[in-house]
């Protein structure tokens, strides 16, 4: 097995901590180096102390001399951050894997509009992949700079793109409603993320208005071939981890429940972290707490012959850590579950 040199920017935050949990257990991985914008030279683990024994390395400085030797480097630092500090590392060795929204969206225009910050160069975007794994692992593969999918985004694609691509559903009434725990805003607190403000309280933000809306147009556009205008909005839960995304849409004349059952179980047969939930029960965010799954359940409501479709993941894992690793392991030839085969911590 290859072995595999790392280097993680923006490791201090809650992706970047998912990152170092993982990939200190992967078999491939033989250095694992962190950098930081604002903490160089404090060593890792007294400031997280459950990394003592495991993490005990100094922070270092980003600079394009060290990043250049490594194999991959992740970069999980804020939007606005990679538009600026990948370019120049573009095609110069490492593998670049961007857990930020900056090389999502091929339209630099639509980002600057959805994210109100400065777009990368249309020239570096262009040459992105976007690393819905599942879905894009031939492009992935050999991609230098990949843009891995946003939290919602990955919960709402994986559920809806095989049912919309084989034309089961109406893609012209897509409403979407997720919900997500409070880590999926990473670890910089805010007045709406502050315990007394967030606990024993459930709110909507970011009214028809979030920046993952034209990330999940254009996905569906790419990959089910669907141009269409969604309608998604996104809630805050009291709970740490976890996306519930469920979705509305009209089924086409003659499809049954068993049509699309057997679309999802067909289209993921061989993707080990999709798994088709038959029972709505067993369907909660502490199912896949923890793990690299994705948890899909459909029904169809015969009253208004609309289908119910949930996509559940947790946001730090499948959302964005996992994913990543995911297509680092199909970068270098992996099983897709080396270093991710993890139960999910259920209680
Ligand atoms: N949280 C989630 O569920 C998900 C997050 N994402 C995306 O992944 C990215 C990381 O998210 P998350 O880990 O939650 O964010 P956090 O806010 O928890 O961490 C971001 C880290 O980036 C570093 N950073 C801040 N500014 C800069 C800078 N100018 N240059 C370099 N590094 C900087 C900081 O570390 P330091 O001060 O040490 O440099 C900080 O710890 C974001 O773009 C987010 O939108 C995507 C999917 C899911
Ligand atoms: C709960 C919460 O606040 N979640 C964040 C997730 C954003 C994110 O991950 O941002 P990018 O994917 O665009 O980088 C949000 O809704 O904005």
């Amino acid at each position: 097995m290859s072995a595999v040199k790392v280097g993680i920017v923006g490791a201090t935050g809650y992706g970047g901590l998912e990152l170092i949990r993982f990939l200190h257990n992967h078999q491939a991985v033989e250095q694992i180096d962190l950098f930081t914008s604002s903490e160089e030279g404090v060593v890792f683990s007294s400031k997280f102390g459950h990394l003592v024994n495991i993490a005990d390395k100094p922070l270092q400085k980003i600079d394009y001399e060290t990043l250049e030797k490594f194999d991959v480097v992740f970069t999980s630092t804020p939007s606005g951050v990679t538009s600026e500090l990948l370019p120049p590392l573009v095609g110069k060795g490492p593998k670049l894997i961007d857990l930020s929204g900056d090389y999502r969206l091929k339209d630099p225009a639509s980002y600057e509009a959805w994210y109100d910050k400065k777009a990368a160069p249309l020239k570096i975007i262009e040459q992105s992949v976007y690393g819905l794994t599942e879905w894009n692992a031939d492009n992935v593969k050999n991609a230098s700079l990949i843009a891995n999918p946003g939290c919602y985004p990955t919960a709402v694609l994986l559920s809806l793109l095989p049912l919309l691509k084989e034309k089961l559903i109406d893609p012209s009434f897509l409403v979407i409603d997720a919900k997500s725990g409070i880590s999926g805003a990473g670890n910089k607190p805010s007045q709406t993320t502050h315990f007394s403000e967030a606990n024993e309280s459930f709110s909507i933000y970011k009214t028809n208005s979030h920046q993952h809306i034209p990330e999940i147009e254009q996905a569906i556009s790419m990959f089910a071939g669907v141009d269409t205008a969604i309608s998604f909005n996104t809630h805050l839960v009291p709970m740490t981890r976890g996306i519930l995304s469920t979705a509305y849409a009209p089924v086409m004349p003659d499809v049954t429940e068993s049509h699309l059952v057997a679309c999802l179980q067909a289209t993921y047969e061989k993707h080990p972290f999709v798994r088709i939930v038959t029972d709505v029960n067993t369907l909660a965010t502490n199912r896949v707490r923890g793990s690299n799954y994705c948890d899909i359940f459909v029904k169809i409501d015969s009253r208004t012959r609309r289908a119910t479709i949930v996509g559940v993941i947790d946001n730090l894992v499948k959302g964005a850590a996992g994913q990543a690793i995911q297509n680092m392991n199909v970068q270098f030839d992996l099983p897709q579950t080396t270093g991710l085969d993890v139960v999910p911590f259920f209680i």
